[in-house]
């Protein structure tokens, strides 16, 4: 199967799931399947936007109380000739008609009496006197979003503002496109998980890229179980009713998708009744690599063991069908290649490249067993069977937090 056909129909096998509502923090960096609509107005109520004094009528005013954010609010109706002293955000009191910030009044003599009364100030004017601006630094009920406006429509991408708008809007949980539950296989009698690898052992470098990965397509990463070769583990690990095997999930196998002795995917899956989708890809590195459908209706994901060639793979198709439930798919991007890249007649290629003013640049190191070019890169070009010269597909890399 080509490459492009590969991971279209990576995308297509991920199927509609059902929205969850879920909490705010956990909507992050998901779609929202319906409109996000206000609960509450914003402000909730008229409240200060200064911090100062709320009056009625024309100066000098009469200081008749005090009230502050998350306080108790002022009981009465101002007056006019009153002021209630006030604090930014509290509740202007009923009558109030503008807030004269602190900076913007004086401490008044009473009415007749000629002086500035002693101790605390309990009359305050404007410096020149008269009346205040009628709705000056009152922020009005719903003046921000009214009440039951729609802020968001159904398919925006969950942004930390988002968070922090639905919040303000009352909001504990959102109605988000579902992340797809992946579950790691890491197999291989010779791969060690920590330490320096002794001879004839290699420490595995797939289990630690796939979260994030998954994580930065929009997936979540539900366990990982490391099984030792041979077809009865991987095929307990993949039976019906095995965790992470219904729908909704996926499977992600590393090192088994070959054709040696120790390589038993393909047998296992056959065993169990799985429909294989795809089997092996004209793409270089990482052409033995797998797509099937459980009877459960789970999706398993073949990965070879070789790392950079594991990490191109699931490029292809695990992070399109993850991106594909998550509603997270990039526009597609295109670049000039600035530097050699080797053709091959029949399979695509994917090169490690850094993009730069110039196009992007390969950045070599890219063996399949080592993962020194994709560590290096931003991006994979897509270099096409017998391409020549022109622009090249690239596939944006994860960058870390
Ligand atoms: N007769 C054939 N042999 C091979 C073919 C082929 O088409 N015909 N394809 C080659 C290619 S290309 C690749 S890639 C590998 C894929 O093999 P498997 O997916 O079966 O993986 P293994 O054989 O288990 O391992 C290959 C290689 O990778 C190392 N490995 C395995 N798991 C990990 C891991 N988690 N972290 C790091 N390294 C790992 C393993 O030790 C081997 O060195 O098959 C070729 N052979
Ligand atoms: O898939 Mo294998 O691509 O070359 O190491």
């Amino acid at each position: 199967m080509s490459w492009a056909a590969a991971r279209a129909l990576a995308a297509r096998s991920a199927g509609r799931l059902e929205p969850a509502r879920v909490p705010l923090q956990d909507a992050l960096g998901r779609r929202l399947t319906a409109p996000l609509t206000a609960l509450v107005p914003v402000p909730g109520v008229d409240v200060a936007a200064m911090d100062g004094y709320a009056v009625a009528g024309r100066g000098p005013w009469l200081v008749v109380g005090g009230v502050l954010a998350g306080g108790a609010p002022y009981a009465d109706v101002l007056r006019a000739g009153e002021a209630v002293e006030i604090a930014t955000g509290a509740p202007a009191p009923a009558g109030a008609e503008a807030v004269l910030p602190y900076e913007h009044t004086v401490a008044a003599p009473p009415p007749g009496s000629g002086e500035a009364g002693r101790g605390p100030v309990t009359w305050v004017d404007r410096p020149g006197g008269g009346a205040a601006e009628t709705g000056r630094h009152i922020r009005r009920r719903g003046e921000d979003i009214a009440e039951d406006a729609v802020v968001l429509g159904a398919g925006a991408m969950v942004t930390p503002a988002v968070l922090g708008l639905a919040a303000s809007l009352g909001h504990d949980t959102l109605l988000v496109r579902p992340r797809m539950r992946v579950t790691v296989l890491v197999t291989g009698d010779e791969v060690v998980h920590e330490g320096l690898p002794a001879p004839g052992r290699v420490r595995d470098a797939i289990g630690p890229f796939l979260p994030g990965l998954v994580e930065w397509a929009g997936g979540r990463v539900a366990g990982e179980t490391r099984l030792p070769d041979g077809p009865g583990p991987l095929r307990a690990a993949l039976a019906e009713g095995a965790p992470g095997t219904g729908a909704g999930d996926v499977a992600v196998v590393c090192g088994a998708s070959s054709k040696g002795p120790a390589d038993h995917l393909r047998g296992v899956l056959a065993g169990l009744g799985a429909e294989l989708l795809v089997d092996g890809v004209a793409v270089r590195p990482g052409h033995p690599q797998m797509l099937a459908r459980l009877p459960g209706g789970g999706l398993v994901v073949g990965l070879p063991g070789n790392p950079f060639a594991a990490f191109a793979a699931a490029l292809t198709l695990l992070v399109p069908l993850v991106r594909e439930a998550a509603g997270t798919a990039p526009g597609r991007e295109t670049s000039a290649l600035a530097g050699p890249v080797r053709v091959h007649p029949r399979d695509t290629r994917l090169v490690p490249v850094r993009r730069s003013g110039r196009g992007a640049v390969p950045v070599g190191h890219d063996r399949p067993g080592s993962l020194w070019g994709a560590a290096l890169a931003d991006a994979l070009a897509v270099v096409p069977p017998g391409w020549s010269g022109e622009q090249v597909e690239l596939i944006e890399l994860p960058l870390g937090g």
